[in-house]
């Protein structure tokens, strides 16, 4: 469904030149649910709007649904549904008419206009709103209607640039409601960005992680996570057996923190299998005269992969949170 070979943007801003996309090679078939996750300015808004035929690209090339984005931008527009970050549709028409002038506007008929628009206003809780003035909706219902309309022309690949920014929880729920129902009544293939890491861990099926104007991953999340992160094993130990666990420990995975609390030590290791390896390891403390006071096994986030790939948290965009408190980098 898409094809890209070392794809590149450059914006000159002034005398700098900001090399936004840096060679972006991607493959997309059809009925995927891929997700774009990157910290602020990684390119992937700049390299989704490429694939949209917003933004020619300074160097590369990309098919989208068949189509040449450079060589036919109007061809890659009738197949493709777009959903920028702003809503889209005007502030004082109403609903239903928003979507008529959408539907007309992608060559249906009025009926044809019509009823999809019904049918899309359905199955996005919007059913009744017909009437309704634009500017009388609440965030949510807005951001389905943009759905609503990137959808009447019914394109068989949607591209969403962070669908759920600025919602609560409740609306973002609903909306990937909404979307995954679609997806699975008409197969669209979907392609998004996000910030937010629960989101592109729970709802994509694949996750591309892009940095720098680059890809740095490309896998599940559930893959990127069991080979970038590991589980997390979290104990705590008395500040005297603290070297002698550390010994016991080296065996077992790779120090991530090393923190001297009121009279203990807490000490993190990337392990592989946390949960297994727990057990073993309270025991092989206890032999060496260890006695564990706490421990935990925490499951890796997407955070912990990018950590891993950048030394840079997501979460914070700052500089990497895991350095011991004896100044030693973790
Ligand atoms: N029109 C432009 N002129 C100059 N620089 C630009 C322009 N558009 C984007 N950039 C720069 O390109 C880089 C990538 O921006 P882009 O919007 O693609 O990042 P992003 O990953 O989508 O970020 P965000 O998550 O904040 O939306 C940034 O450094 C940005 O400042």
């Amino acid at each position: 469904m898409i094809h890209t070979e070392a794809l590149t943007r450059t914006f000159r801003s002034g005398k700098d030149t900001v090399e936004a996309v840096r060679g972006i090679d991607l493959d997309v078939a059809e009925g995927e649910l891929v997700a774009f996750l990157g910290p602020n300015g990684a390119g992937k808004s700049t390299t989704l709007r490429m694939l949209t035929s917003l933004l020619p690209p300074t160097s590369g090339t990309a098919l989208v649904a068949g189509t040449d984005v450079v060589a036919d931008p109007a061809g890659v527009r009738r197949r493709i549904g777009y959903i920028g970050q702003k809503d889209g549709a005007g502030h004082s028409y109403r609903v239903g008419d928003e979507l008529v002038m959408q539907g007309r506007f992608y060559g249906l008929s009025k009926s044809e206009s019509v009823e999809r628009g019904r049918q899309l206003m359905a199955s996005l809780d919007l059913a009744g709103m017909e009437n309704r003035k634009v500017s009388t909706l609440s965030g949510g219902q807005k951001r389905r209607l943009d759905i609503a309309l990137g959808l009447i022309h019914e394109p068989p690949l949607l591209f969403l640039d962070e669908p759920s920014t600025g919602m609560d929880p409740q609306n973002r729920a609903n909306l990937w409601e909404h979307i995954l129902r679609l997806r699975a009544e008409r197969g669209t293939t979907i392609v998004l960005t996000t910030h937010y890491l629960e989101e592109a861990d729970t709802m994509a099926e694949r996750v591309v992680v892009i940095d720098h104007g680059r890809i740095i991953a490309d896998d599940t999340a559930e893959a990127l996570k069991a080979e970038q992160a590991g589980d997390h094993l979290w104990l705590s130990v008395p500040a005297e057996d603290a070297d002698a666990a550390v010994q016991v420990l080296a065996r077992a995975g790779e120090q991530l923190e090393r923190t001297p609390a009121a009279g203990t030590v807490g000490l993190r290791y990337r392990v592989a299998h946390g949960t297994g390896t727990l057990p073993r390891l309270v025991l092989a403390l206890h032999d060496r005269g260890v006695t564990v006071a706490e421990a935990s096994v925490r499951r890796p986030t997407l955070d912990d992969v990018f950590l891993n790939l950048t030394g840079r948290s997501l979460r914070e965009g700052g500089p990497a949170l895991t350095t011991t408190t004896e100044g030693q980098p973790a």
